[in-house]
């Protein structure tokens, strides 16, 4: 049995939002690191990179995997920076399975144009900025993960049902019965409001069910919101889209 469940991949493609997605579906322990980070050293990562240096955050964030990494049965959201150290790669590779989630620039800019939390994506927020970054990394993510998926196109809930597909198949977790297990991965927040990029409170930390709130993520094709459709339209839409995956990653 596997011990851990690593997520990494560019800034701003879902890691910690997929994560705590698949807690509620799986049912491991959620760590993200740089919440975690920001916990212990009582400040955003923003101000660590700017009173400390980014070394001195590469150093914590080390040794952040590295203590948590002792645990098992856990869905660990890294930062986008993890697998640029050899180190953590390894430490990654004796504790677990690496899953890479990969997105379009186009859909990165998105995800993080009016976020200011990410130093290193400031004066960089443009197609070209995030090409290169991403062109930069890929080899490192490469060499970190076991798997690769996709989130484009894709909402919350069926990047998380790809994601159980894969370790299903590896025999890291049981399927647990679909519709039950989807209840665990609805996303919600106050007032059931939709997003404009079309899934529902995705971003919110502390995510609660049965307080009255919205009646679950709504399915989005390009992120785009979109009318729930009836289940058997729903599946052969995702069957669809996983077919085209297939083709297209
Ligand atoms: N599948 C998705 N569809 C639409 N928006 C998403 C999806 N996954 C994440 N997001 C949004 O993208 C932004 C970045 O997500 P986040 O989980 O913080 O990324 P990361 O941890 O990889 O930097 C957040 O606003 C989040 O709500
Ligand atoms: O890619 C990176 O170097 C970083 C990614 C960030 O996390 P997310 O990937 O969750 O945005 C955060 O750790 C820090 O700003 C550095
Ligand atoms: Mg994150």
């Amino acid at each position: 049995m596997i011990k851990n469940l690593y997520l990494v991949g560019f800034m701003g493609v879902g890691k910690s939002t997929i994560a705590r997605a698949l807690r509620r579906r799986i049912g491991w322990e959620l760590v993200d690191i740089d919440s975690m980070i920001v916990r212990e050293q009582g400040m955003p990562v923003a101000q660590i990179f700017a009173e400390r240096g980014e070394e001195e955050f590469r150093r914590i964030e080390s040794e952040t995997l590295a203590r948590i990494s002792e645990g098992k049965h856990q869905i660990i959201s890294c930062g986008g920076g993890v697998p640029m150290r050899q180190e953590n790669i390894r430490i990654m590779k004796e504790n677990g399975i690496c899953i890479l989630l990969t997105a379009s620039p186009y859909v990165i800019l998105r995800r993080v144009e009016k976020d200011t939390s990410r130093p290193l994506l400031q004066g960089k927020k443009t197609i070209k900025g995030i090409s290169g970054l991403i062109r930069e990394r890929m080899p490192y993510y490469e060499k970190a993960c076991d798997e690769r998926v996709s989130v484009n196109r894709r909402t919350v809930r069926m990047v998380v049902d790809e994601i159980v597909r894969r370790m299903t198949k590896r025999g890291y977790v049981q399927e647990q019965n679909r519709e039950q297990s989807r209840e665990k991965t609805e996303i919600r927040e106050p007032g059931g409001g939709r997003r404009k990029d079309g899934i529902r409170g995705a971003g919110a930390q502390d995510l609660k069910q049965g307080q009255g709130w919205g009646s679950g993520e709504s399915r989005a094709t390009g992120d785009r919101t979109q009318k729930r459709p009836k289940t058997d339209q729903r599946l052969r839409a995702e069957r669809k889209s996983k077919n085209g995956e297939r083709k297209g990653d």
